[in-house]
C-alpha cells in the first residue's frame, strides 16, 4: 500500500479501511519508511544570509526572525535522535561486554560517540528551535530502539532525551553555549551523556566544541574539535581527540583515540574521521598507527563507516535516516501527543515546500514563544523529565509510552495552537507585518 502524501492538505480524511489494514501491518510499518521528502509545492527561492544582515543592520538582532529559508525541516529534538543513527554500535558494545570483552565494549562506545557527528557534514541549514514543552518520539523497532525527547527549558535552551535499546539505555541533556565571532559561531555543548548497559556498566562523556564557519561569505560548514573523555565505572577509559582545524589542512576532520586500562597503560588506539569511518588497533603499539597515517592503517579493524548518502538529499542534504524522522503517517498521527515536532505547522509547511505559509506560521509561533520566559518564571515544569536535585541533570520520569498506549495526554497542551485547521488565519497578512 502506498503512503499518503501529507502535502495535499486533506490529511484529516483518513479512511477506516486504511487504518485497519495498517494496524494489521503495524509491525511491518518501518519497512515502508519514506525514502524522499515530498516534492516542494512552491519553487525554492534564494535568499542570502548577507542580504538578511544588510537589511537588518542596526536592528536588535534578537528581534530579527530568520525566514524559514535558512531552516531544514527538522527540529533540534529530531536532530538529537539523528545522533543515534548508528545505534547498532551500542548493541555490539553490549554483546562484547556480555562475552567478557570489556575492551571491545569501550571501543564500540567510542566509535558510537564519534558516529553521532557524521550527519553534520554538508548540512547548511538551521534546525527548528523547539517550543517549550515540545516533544519528539521515535519508535524504531527495526533498530531495536525507542527514543524520546523534550525541550525542558527555554532560557537557557535545554533539551533532554532518553533512549532505550537492546541491552542499554542512553540519556542526557544539552545546553549549547554560543559565541558569535562575526564570520563564525562557536558552540560549546554543556551537559553529560550517560550510557548504562543492562549488566550495570556505565559510561559518561561530553560533546566537543563545534564551530560553524563562513556565515557571511562562502559555503557554511561546521567543524568539531576538542577532547572527549569517555569514563566508565569499570576498567577502561578512553580519550578521543577531535583535531583542531588548521589552515590548508590536508587531513581534516581526524579523530584519534587512546583507550587506557585502570592502571593507565595504553591498551588500544582508535583513529578515523568523523565524517567517514573509525578503525582500531588493539595493543600499545602507537608506532604502527603513526607510520600508516590515519584510518588506512593496515591491520586496523574497521569499527564504523558512514552510510551511503541518500539518492534524494535535496538542498538540505539529509541522509536516508534523517529523511524518515519527520514522516507523519495517518496511523502515527493518531497516536502522537499534541506536542510532537511532527505536528509543528511551520516545519511541516517547509517540508512541503510551502514557504509563505511556513514563514507566517513560524512568525506566529515565535511571537507566542516570547511568553515562554514568563511561563518558566511562573513555575512551568517539563512534563516528562525532572531535574535531579544532586547533579542538576534532567532524567526521564517515565510513563510516555504508557500514556501513548492509552492516548491519554493529560498535561500535554496544544502548544502549536494548530491554526492550520482554522480558516480565519491569513498567512499573507501576518507575513507582511514581519520585520523581514
Ligand atoms: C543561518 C544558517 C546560514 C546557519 C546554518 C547553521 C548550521 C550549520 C548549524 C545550526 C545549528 C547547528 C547544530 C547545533 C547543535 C549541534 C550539537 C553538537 O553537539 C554537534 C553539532 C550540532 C548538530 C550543530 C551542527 C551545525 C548546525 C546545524
Amino acid at each position: 500500500m502506498r503512503r499518503r502524501c501529507l502535502n495535499n492538505g486533506n490529511e484529516d480524511h483518513v479512511s477506516i479501511e486504511s487504518l485497519t489494514t495498517d494496524k494489521a501491518n503495524e509491525d511491518l510499518s518501518y519497512s515502508k519508511r519514506r525514502t524522499k521528502l515530498p516534492e516542494p509545492v512552491e519553487k525554492e527561492k534564494g535568499v542570502s544570509l548577507w542580504s538578511m544582515i544588510k537589511d537588518n543592520c542596526g536592528k536588535d538582532l534578537t528581534r530579527v526572525c530568520l525566514p524559514v529559508y535558512f531552516n531544514e525541516p527538522l527540529s533540534s529534538l529530531q536532530k538529537c535522535f539523528e545522533e543515534l543513527e548508528y545505534s547498532y554500535l551500542l548493541d555490539r558494545a553490549y554483546e562484547c561486554g556480555l562475552r567478557g570483552n570489556g575492551l571491545m565494549r569501550i571501543i564500540y562506545v567510542a566509535a558510537f560517540a564519534v558516529s553521532g557527528y557524521a550527519s553534520t557534514d554538508c548540512r547548511p541549514c538551521k534546525p527548528f528551535n523547539p517550543l517549550l514543552g515540545e516533544t519528539y518520539e521515535a519508535d524504531y523497532p527495526e533498530k531495536g530502539i525507542r527514543f524520546f525527547s523534550e525541550k525542558v527549558s527555554h532560557h537557557p535552551m535545554v533539551m533532554a532525551c532518553h533512549c532505550e535499546g537492546k541491552g542499554w539505555k542512553f540519556w542526557g541533556d544539552s545546553n549549547l553555549r554560543s559565541k558569535f565571532w562575526g564570520q563564525s559561531i562557536q558552540l560549546d555543548p554543556d551537559g553529560v551523556l550517560t550510557l548504562e548497559f543492562d549488566d550495570g556498566e556505565t559510561f559518561q562523556w561530553s560533546k566537543v566544541t563545534t564551530t560553524i564557519n563562513n556565515l557571511i561569505l562562502g559555503r557554511v560548514y561546521c567543524h568539531h574539535h576538542g577532547t572527549m573523555n569517555i569514563s566508565g565505572n569499570r576498567r577502561y577509559s578512553c580519550k578521543l581527540t577531535f583535531k583542531e582545524q588548521s589552515f590548508l589542512d590536508r587531513n581534516p576532520r581526524q579523530v584519534q583515540g587512546v583507550v587506557k586500562d585502570a592502571d593507565g597503560t595504553k591498551v588500544a588506539t582508535l583513529m578515523g574521521k568523523w565524517d567517514e569511518s573509525v578503525h582500531c588497533i588493539i595493543g600499545d603499539d602507537a608506532s604502527k598507527v603513526k607510520s600508516h597515517g590515519s584510518h588506512q592503517s593496515t591491520g586496523a579493524t574497521l569499527l564504523w563507516e558512514k552510510n551511503k548518502p541518500s539518492a534524494n538529499p535535496t538542498r538540505y542534504n539529509l541522509s536516508s535516516f534523517a529523511i524518515t524522522l519527520n514522516e507523519l503517517t495517518p496511523e502515527l498521527k493518531e497516536k502522537l501527543p499534541p506536542t510532537d515536532s511532527r505536528l509543528r505547522p511551520d516545519q511541516r509547511h517547509l517540508e512541503n515546500g510551502e514557504y509563505e505559509k511556513a514563514n507566517a506560521e513560524k512568525l506566529r509561533l515565535e511571537t507566542r514563544q516570547r511568553m515562554a520566559r514568563k511561563m518558566q518564571e511562573s513555575g512551568w515544569k517539563p512534563r516528562w523529565f525532572q531535574r535531579d536535585s544532586e547533579d542538576g541533570t534532567f532524567r526521564y520520569i517515565g510513563g510516555y509510552w504508557e500514556a501513548r498506549e492509552q492516548r491519554k495526554w493529560d498535561g500535554c497542551n496544544d502548544i502549536f495552537g494548530n491554526l492550520s485547521s482554522s480558516p480565519k488565519l491569513q498567512p499573507s497578512t501576518l507575513y507582511a507585518s514581519s520585520s523581514i
